[in-house]
Order: structure tokens, then C-alpha cells, then sequence
């Protein structure tokens, strides 16, 4: 018998549970104590409610019950209680104060395996009341529920949805546009955003003020003055919705004496579909992902179609503990847990911990390593590394990593950021902030056949129904395929692709190409363009939120990629 439990679930210990237990009991009586009573929620949810809110956390769990209903172990919490206010609670007076602690179930994506698939989400809802006292009531809640885990060293990065939601309705792009722009604040794509917004009005986009202020809004982070910035953007333009309150929010959370541990950062509305005003996520010093996240979602709870206030937020209590008990990442040099303040944009090492890059080895190394020396990193050591996988240099340290490995390290807060083809980062679908299109790497993804095969193609086509294509990059495959609405089989292989067609393994494959020399020689031709791809600087989501190096070192690359440019086109 197989003793194990199942992948991402674990036993819990004495030690451990005696831990959770009264770090569990000391939070709910903080809460109790601010009046917010206790509520469960069931362990399976009925999908539509889940999807009700807009995106959803993948559940790795789903059945059909015997009523034909499609069920999911909850991702979430927040959703359910918004059901539950909307039907049972309705004729309840407010403000309704409600907490919980649940075990929620997550779908860890692609490379991220490794991690837990059940977690215990700690949260509040306050529902039914508004204004600046009730959202700082709720953020203090958290910054008080944290220090009780002992994650006291955490920041909380605020921002408002409703200034880009103004920007939008005001802009008087077409509707697919503005979907594509939330689409890249929702994936932290900022090279989509401004590809997007260097459209220009002509292709649907907004007129070039509008445009502008889109771009900019992510970009603006700092202390309170960050507001006055984002105010000074979008004044202009009459799209200041929800800053009073934002501004107003953040008074009141200075005076809780919480100002040492809070960021305004407009780039944090990329993780949130139904939130109304503020939003807010936790990060604890050298972890890779949030310790908690929550916000204002008005509009959701809408029982008899009257829209109720309502705000809450959840944390993992085992990040949370995580994040108290250590330290995060083990790090060659540097104390670990420095790196919470935002950081000035310094590579002096003398305080900070060194800032981890993910440098790709092969065919994108050289371009990498010499972009970093341009933007001004001391790259000694990078360009040879024999078989050493770490260079460290003072203020930098270079995790050298194959292409498709580095959106897994970076995601994961293994590194800070780091550098890889754009299709390595579409295959992985990792939640990371992609930040400078880097310009070298330009490669395409084709489709590709043996040359004269096409009517032996077409005619498996006819017979089976669907073809068989190889390919190292199945995500990129079948989304090529699903666009086009063709039913294909993908043949994962891990290298020399173009065998399978020969070989008679698949009729077709989806595969790089640069100068098109290895499908010459091998006799292959070129039947559809997928995709083009160049090389991307891409951060961690939380290391970009608190570490203020990494702007700083995407604004040098991004200036040294304009000059590039610029030069080439006088040489023309
Ligand atoms: N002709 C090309 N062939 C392969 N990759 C190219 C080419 N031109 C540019 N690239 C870029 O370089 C990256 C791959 O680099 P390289 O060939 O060194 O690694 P790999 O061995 O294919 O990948 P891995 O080691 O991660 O499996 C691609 O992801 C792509 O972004
Ligand atoms: O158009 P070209 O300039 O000839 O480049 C294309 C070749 O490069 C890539 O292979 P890679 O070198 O990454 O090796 P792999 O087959 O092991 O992936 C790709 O898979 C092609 O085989």
C-alpha cells in the first residue's frame, strides 16, 4: 500500500497544529472583538455562483452531482458570502460584520506543482457599510491580523479600480480594445499595454491622451504622494473617480499608524475582476506571492437588484506563518527580510539584499548578459560562468537558468526577475509582471509540413478527423489551434521537432524559427505563422510591488532598447 497523500494535501503535526490553533484563536478574537461574527460556507459550490464574481482561482476539484449541477471544491470564500448576503441575509439591518477561517482549494498552474492545493483562507466581509473609516477599518483589520500571525514585516500595496474604469468609459475606444487593455493590466502585461496603446485611436484604440494616461496609470507607485501623481494624470482628463476616497482612505490608515507599512501602487488592480473602489495585497519580505489580497466589491452583492456596500479580504494562514517563522527564500548574501520597505533604486549592496536575476543560458545569454551590462549591472563573471549556476556580484546576484525554466523561478520568488523569450513566458502562463520587450530573440512559431505532403495531410485530415502535430510548446499549440477552431492531437517532444513529420510520428509540427535553415535542410515548409516572439525582462509580482530596483532597472533597459531603435532607423 501506497502510504502518501495525495499531491499538494499533507498531514498536519502536533507542532505545527498547536501553532495554527492559537495564532487561529488570537486573529478571530481580534476580529470578534471589532464586532464581526462567525459564519461557515459549504465546502462545494455550485460553479455559476463561483463564476458569478468574474475570474475564478482554478479548483482543482469539480463533479456533477446527481442533479446535473457542475461542483467545485471552493477556490475561494468571498463569493459565497456575497450569496449568502444576497439571500438570507437580505432583510438583515447592516453593516453585517462576518468572519470566517476555511480550508479553500486551489489549482497550483503549470510549473507551480510543487505547491499546496488545500489552504486555510483567514477572512473578513464587512457588508453594507461604505466610506473611507469602513475600507480603513477593513485594511487595519488585516495589518492587525497579520502582526498577530507574526507577519509583522508585511507591506500593503493600495491602489482604486476606478480610475482606469473611468479611463476606459471615457477613452471612446472601440469595446474590443478596452477588453484587450484589461486583458493586459489582468495578466501585469505591460509590453501588451503599450503595444496596445501605440495602436492608436485609428485601430480602435484611444486618442493618444487617453491612451497615455492608461500606460502611466501602472507605472505610478510610491507613498502618498503617488496619489497626487495619479490625480495629476487623470485630473485632466475628468477620470478622478474614487481618488477622494482612495486619498481619504489612506489618511485614515496613517492615523491607525499604519503609513510605515503602506505603498500606492496602481498596478495592483491587475489581480481583481469584481472590486469597485479600493484594492489592497499583502507581501511579505522575500516571499514570491501574496500572503493575503482583498478589496471593495459593491456592485457584487445585488439583491433585488439593489446594489449593497461591501468590502473584505482574506489571507493563507500558512503564508502567513510562513512568513513569520523565516526569513522566505534562502539567500547567498544579504539578510533575508530587508527587502520589505520599497527600495531605492540602488545596486550599492550595501544595505539591500542582492536583487536575484534569472539569466537565461543558450542561444539568449549573450544578448542578456550584455543588456544587463548596458543598463549599468556589473555583469563580471555572467558572460563565463563555467559550470558555476550562481554569479554573484555586489548588489546582484545571477541565477543562470535554461529559457523555459525562468518564468518558473521568477513566478515562484526563486528570483526577482529575470530574462526569456516571450514564448517561453506564453507557454507558461506564469503570474509574473512582463516589463520590457528586450528587442533580441526575435524568433517565429510556424506551422510547418514535409514539402509536397499537404493532399497527404489534408486526406488524414478527412479520414481521422484531426491531424497529429509535434511541438515543444503545447500551450502555444493548441490555443493556435482552438483560435482557428481545428481539432489537432499534440505530440509533446522535448527537442529536434522537425523528426516527427519525418518519421511519419505526426503530419505536422509547431516549432521556432529564425533564419528557416533547419527546415530547409530538412525539407520542410512553412503552411501557417503563428506567432513572433522576441526576448522579455519580466519581475515577480511581489518583488516588483516592493522592491523599487526593479523599475528602475526595466526603465534602463527599455531606454537602452529605444536608443537601439532610434540608432537603427537613422542608419536607414
Ligand atoms: N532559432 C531559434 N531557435 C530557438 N530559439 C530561438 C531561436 N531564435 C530565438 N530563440 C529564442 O531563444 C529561446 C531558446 O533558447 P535556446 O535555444 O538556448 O534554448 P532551448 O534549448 O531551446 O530551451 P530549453 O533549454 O529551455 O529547453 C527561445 O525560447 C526563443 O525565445
Ligand atoms: O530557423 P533556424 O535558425 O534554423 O532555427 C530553428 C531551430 O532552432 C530551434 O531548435 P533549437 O536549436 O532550440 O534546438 P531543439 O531542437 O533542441 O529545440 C528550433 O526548434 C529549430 O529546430
Amino acid at each position: 500500500m501506497d502510504l502518501a497523500t495525495p499531491a499538494g494535501f499533507r498531514d498536519v503535526l502536533p507542532d505545527e497544529a498547536t501553532a495554527r490553533e492559537r495564532i487561529a484563536r488570537a486573529v478571530q478574537d481580534a476580529f470578534a472583538a471589532r464586532g464581526y461574527a462567525p459564519i461557515e460556507t459549504p465546502t462545494l459550490e455550485i460553479m455559476d455562483v463561483m463564476r458569478a464574481g468574474g475570474r475564478v482561482s482554478a479548483s482543482p476539484f469539480k463533479l456533477f452531482d446527481a442533479r446535473g449541477d457542475l461542483l467545485a471544491m471552493r477556490p475561494d470564500v468571498t463569493m459565497q458570502v456575497a450569496r449568502m448576503c444576497a439571500t438570507r441575509l437580505v432583510d438583515e439591518p447592516g453593516p453585517l460584520r462576518l468572519r470566517y477561517m476555511q480550508r479553500v482549494f486551489r489549482e497550483a498552474d503549470g510549473s507551480m506543482r510543487a505547491e499546496a492545493r488545500e489552504m486555510t483562507q483567514i477572512g473578513i466581509e464587512c457588508v453594507g457599510a461604505s466610506g473611507a473609516e469602513a475600507d480603513a477599518e477593513v485594511v487595519g483589520l488585516l495589518a492587525e491580523a497579520l502582526s498577530l500571525t507574526g507577519a509583522d514585516e508585511c507591506m500593503l500595496a493600495l491602489a482604486t479600480v476606478g480610475v482606469l474604469r473611468a479611463l476606459l468609459a471615457a477613452c471612446g475606444a472601440s469595446a474590443a480594445w478596452k477588453e484587450r487593455v484589461l486583458d493586459a493590466y489582468h495578466r501585469s502585461n505591460f509590453v501588451e499595454l503599450d503595444r496596445l496603446v501605440a495602436e492608436g485611436a485609428g485601430d480602435g484604440g484611444a486618442p493618444p491622451v487617453f491612451a497615455e494616461a492608461i500606460r502611466k496609470l501602472p507605472r505610478i507607485r510610491g507613498g502618498r504622494e503617488a496619489i497626487g501623481e495619479a490625480r495629476a494624470l487623470v485630473g485632466p482628463l475628468g477620470c478622478e473617480d474614487g481618488l477622494d476616497a482612495f486619498e481619504a482612505t489612506f489618511d485614515a490608515l496613517e492615523r491607525r499608524g499604519l503609513g510605515g507599512r503602506l505603498l500606492v501602487d496602481f498596478s495592483v488592480m491587475s489581480s481583481f475582476d469584481y472590486y469597485t473602489g479600493l484594492v489592497f495585497e499583502a507581501y511579505a519580505p522575500g516571499m514570491g506571492t501574496p500572503v493575503g489580497s482583498g478589496g471593495r466589491y459593491d456592485s457584487t452583492i445585488a439583491p433585488r437588484g439593489v446594489a449593497r456596500p461591501a468590502a473584505g479580504f482574506a489571507f493563507f494562514l500558512e503564508r502567513a506563518m510562513e512568513a513569520a517563522s523565516a526569513t522566505g527564500r534562502p539567500r547567498a548574501s544579504g539578510r533575508p527580510g530587508e527587502n520589505a520597505a520599497p527600495r531605492e533604486g540602488s545596486f550599492d549592496g550595501a544595505v539591500d539584499p542582492p536583487l536575484r536575476i534569472a539569466v537565461p543560458k543558450g542561444s539568449l545569454n549573450a544578448d542578456a548578459v550584455a543588456a544587463l551590462a548596458a543598463a549599468g549591472l556589473d555583469v563580471t563573471g555572467l558572460a563565463d560562468p563555467g559550470r558555476a549556476l550562481i554569479v554573484r556580484n555586489p548588489g546582484v546576484e545571477y541565477v543562470i537558468v535554461r529559457p523555459t525554466d525562468a518564468p518558473a523561478f521568477v513566478a515562484s520568488g526563486a528570483a526577482d526577475c529575470g530574462i526569456c523569450g516571450e514564448d517561453s513566458l506564453l507557454e507558461a502562463e506564469p503570474d509574473v509582471v512582463e516589463l520590457v520587450d528586450l528587442g533580441f530573440g526575435a524568433c517565429r512559431f510556424v506551422v510547418a509540413e514535409p514539402a509536397g505532403a499537404a493532399a497527404d495531410t489534408l486526406e488524414h485530415q478527412r479520414r481521422l478527423g484531426s491531424i497529429r502535430v509535434a511541438t515543444k510548446y503545447p500551450r502555444i499549440a493548441a490555443a493556435h489551434y482552438a483560435r482557428r477552431g481545428a481539432q489537432v492531437e499534440i505530440v509533446k517532444l522535448h527537442g529536434n521537432i522537425e523528426l516527427a513529420p519525418l518519421t511519419g510520428m505526426a503530419e505536422r509540427i509547431v516549432d521556432i524559427t529564425a533564419t528557416g535553415t533547419t527546415l530547409r535542410e530538412n525539407d520542410l515548409v512553412v503552411v501557417e505563422e503563428v506567432l513572433s516572439s522576441t526576448a522579455r525582462f519580466f519581475s515577480n509580482t511581489c518583488a516588483f510591488r516592493t522592491d523599487a530596483r526593479i523599475m528602475h532597472l526595466a526603465d534602463e533597459l527599455a531606454r537602452n532598447v529605444r536608443r537601439s531603435s532610434t540608432a537603427r532607423e537613422e542608419r536607414k
